[in-house]
């Protein structure tokens, strides 16, 4: 099967490279507006082929939206990263215009595409995405929760010295630094609560690590991180593609879910053929919903920036 991924830098290439040589795709095309630049990065990574083992069909183009037909799922990367010191939400204002254009065009050649959204603001990303194309709500995924709940479970397993497979945890909520919602509560070291093992204390280190776990890796790297974005959207597509019906905290559009409309926001989703198939209503309790209204009405504030793009 074939999967589109629309900007070849740091996230787009990785995606590429992790859904080739774990076989998830028959076929990835790179797209890129920069001239050679997703040929080049095509080339690259089809060159690991006799190394790694990997059979996927891996090419590149320049903005020829043609050779990305009929994809069954399109992944959108293209846009700018953060620089150290500043929030996804200052990305809006480049990176709105480049995914209203980006997803036009691939829907007409890949009209039945279910679209994965990447590009930050991603929640506000993925609402626009949505709201341009009129595209039924389970073809449009925004990816921020996987990654987030791969950090989380990783600071988890860093303060338990313990595997992070071993650790079951998710983040829902915004995909902003202090936005998502890591479920301390629901954690668990192989079905046993985390807080059996940690202190309060650890605990809410972990939970602040996993907020800004986005800006940490931008300030260390001066733009933003990419392999563990580019292997969560993988993730995420291997789930599509295969029919895996995986449960991952993906931000799609609510219409009553969790007491909120009308934004697309982190939950909890299974997803598979079809995109999201279900949102999970987890019951939080008192102290957890209010998080969740209070992180709403911060994703619903960015919205508001789109007026004029979708006016
Ligand atoms: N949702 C998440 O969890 C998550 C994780 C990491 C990065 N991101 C976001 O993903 C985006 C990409 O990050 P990156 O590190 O790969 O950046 P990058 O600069 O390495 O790559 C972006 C690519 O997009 C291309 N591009 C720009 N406009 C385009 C257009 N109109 N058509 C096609 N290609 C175009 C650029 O030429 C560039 O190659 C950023 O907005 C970043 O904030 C989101
Ligand atoms: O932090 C960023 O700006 C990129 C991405 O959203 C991330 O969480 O790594």
């Amino acid at each position: 099967m074939k999967v589109t991924i629309v900007g070849a830098g740091n996230v787009g290439a990785t995606c590429a490279d992790v859904i080739s040589y774990r076989g998830i795709a028959s076929e990835v095309v790179l797209l890129d507006i920069k001239e050679g630049f997703a040929e080049g990065k095509a080339l690259d990574i089809m060159q690991c082929a006799t190394n790694t083992g990997f059979n996927t069909r891996v090419t590149g183009v320049t903005n020829d939206y043609s050779k990305t037909a009929d994809s069954k799922v399109v992944v959108i990367t293209s846009g700018i990263p953060r620089k150290p010191g500043m929030t996804r939400e200052e990305l809006i204002g480049i990176n709105a215009g480049i995914v209203k254009t980006v997803v036009e065009n691939v829907l007409v050649y890949s009209p039945d595409a279910i679209i994965v959204v990447v590009s930050n603001p991603m929640d506000t990303m993925t609402y626009l995405a949505l709201k341009s194309t009129g595209l039924p709500k389970n073809r449009i995924i925004g990816m921020g929760g996987a990654l987030d709940s791969s950090r989380f479970r990783t600071y988890l397993s860093m303060a338990l010295g313990k595997p992070a497979n071993d650790i079951s945890a998710m983040v829902i909520g915004g995909h902003g630094d202090t936005t998502m919602i890591p479920l301390t509560r629901l954690a668990s070291y192989n079905g046993i609560p985390v807080s059996q093992f940690l202190s309060e204390d650890a605990l809410e280190k972990v939970a602040a690590d996993t907020m800004v776990g986005g800006a940490t890796l931008t300030g260390l790297l001066g733009t933003s991180a990419w392999y563990a974005p580019g292997a969560s959207v993988a993730y995420l597509v291997d789930s599509i593609l295969n029919d895996q019906k995986k449960m991952i905290a993906c931000s799609v559009f609510v219409e009553g879910e969790y007491e909120q409309n009308d934004i697309c926001i982190g939950v909890p989703c299974i997803i598979g053929k079809n995109g999201v198939e279900e949102i999970v209503e987890i019951e939080l309790n008192d102290k957890e919903k209010a998080v969740f209204a209070k992180s709403a009405v911060a994703v619903r504030a960015m919205n508001d920036a789109l007026k004029s793009i979708l006016a």
